[in-house]
């Protein structure tokens, strides 16, 4: 029996949480079931009761008071206690059949997609073996990126960076749409779901950047905060030139735009996903059959 989920990643606060919680809801108004993990050791609070919690395995907390780690160091040791324990994941998940869809809820922290080696081995652990799961990764990035155009393109390079570290079927969103409703137009948006690499050529905010530069060197005199002698220099924009031109040769990253208020959205995004892991085409086509028969026997719901 093949098994279907999705590993919903991304930095901090970009919204994976509350897409899971929607995607539970989008999933329940279309009578599919789905399968809650939650591998965020320091999540408190979910709209839907995750079935499988690593806090009942370990806690950030815990971890930070008794081996007195931060945060970050915190997370890591979590994600290795949970490598030398992985019958705790594994075993529920081998009960769990086919139609469900198992959304599996990360944490934020960005390590942990693009340089400690411990995701490709749980990856590994849940799409071979006894589990088998068919899994396409969901990467969110939130939509105001956008507006700080280096911003975006270092956001998109931790996307390719998750892409190749994990080697698995993969969809990178872009989250949260409803915050620049209004602010960018179709046309220019197209440029970021399909990364365009002149989009820092065009930002209006480093022709504005480069305006203030020249008058700071007539005066002689230069901003000494961060933002305006290092974030705006010529050998910055090299920079952000060279991974804008990195991202567009490998030619691996588009978005998909996401609005979790929007059914359509919502459901968009689902059939990516159920594509990638070609969920349908392992259902049995059951339901529709029942009630084709039911209504010929007059079957109320
Ligand atoms: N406007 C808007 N806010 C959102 C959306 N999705 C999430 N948020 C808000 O963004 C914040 C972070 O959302 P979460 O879903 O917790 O993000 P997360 O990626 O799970 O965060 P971590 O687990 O801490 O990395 C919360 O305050 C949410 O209410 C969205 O689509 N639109
Ligand atoms: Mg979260």
């Amino acid at each position: 029996m093949s098994k279907y989920g999705t590993l919903v990643m991304g930095p901090a606060g970009a919204g994976k949480s509350t897409f899971c919680a929607s995607l539970i809801q989008h999933l329940q108004n279309n009578k599919r079931p789905a399968f809650y993990v939650n591998l965020d050791p320091a999540a408190e609070e979910f709209a839907f009761e995750p079935d499988l919690d690593i806090k009942d395995l370990i806690t950030l907390s815990d971890v930070m008071e008794e081996m007195s780690l931060g945060p970050n160091g915190g997370l890591i040791y979590c994600f290795e206690f949970l490598m030398d324990n992985l019958d705790w994941l594994t075993d529920p998940l081998e009960e769990v059949t086919d139609e469900y869809l198992i959304i599996i809820d990360m944490p934020g922290q960005i390590e942990l997609y693009t340089h400690v080696p411990i995701l490709p081995g749980l990856v590994k652990t849940l799409m071979r073996g006894s589990l088998n799961i068919n899994l396409c990764a969901a990467y969110l990035l939130e939509a105001t990126f956008i507006v700080d155009r280096p911003k975006f393109f270092s956001g998109t390079l931790s996307a390719m960076s998750a892409m190749i570290m994990l080697e698995m079927p993969h969809i990178n969103i872009l989250s949260k749409m409803d915050l620049v409703k209004g602010q960018v137009k179709n046309r220019d948006l197209k440029r970021f779901l399909d990364p365009d690499p002149n989009l820092l050529e065009d930002d209006p905010q480093r022709k504005k950047k480069g305006n203030d530069d020249g008058q700071d060197e007539v005066k002689g005199y230069r901003d000494p905060g961060l933002s305006s002698s290092v974030m705006s220099g010529a050998s910055f924009d090299r920079l952000n030139r060279a991974v804008a031109q990195l991202i567009d040769d490998f030619s691996m990253v588009s978005f998909l735009k996401l609005d979790v208020q929007n059914e359509d959205s919502l459901g968009a995004v689902l059939s990516y996903i159920d594509d990638a892991i070609q969920y349908h085409e392992a259902q049995e086509p059951k339901e529709p059959k029942d009630e084709i028969l039911d209504s010929a026997m007059g079957v109320a719901e």
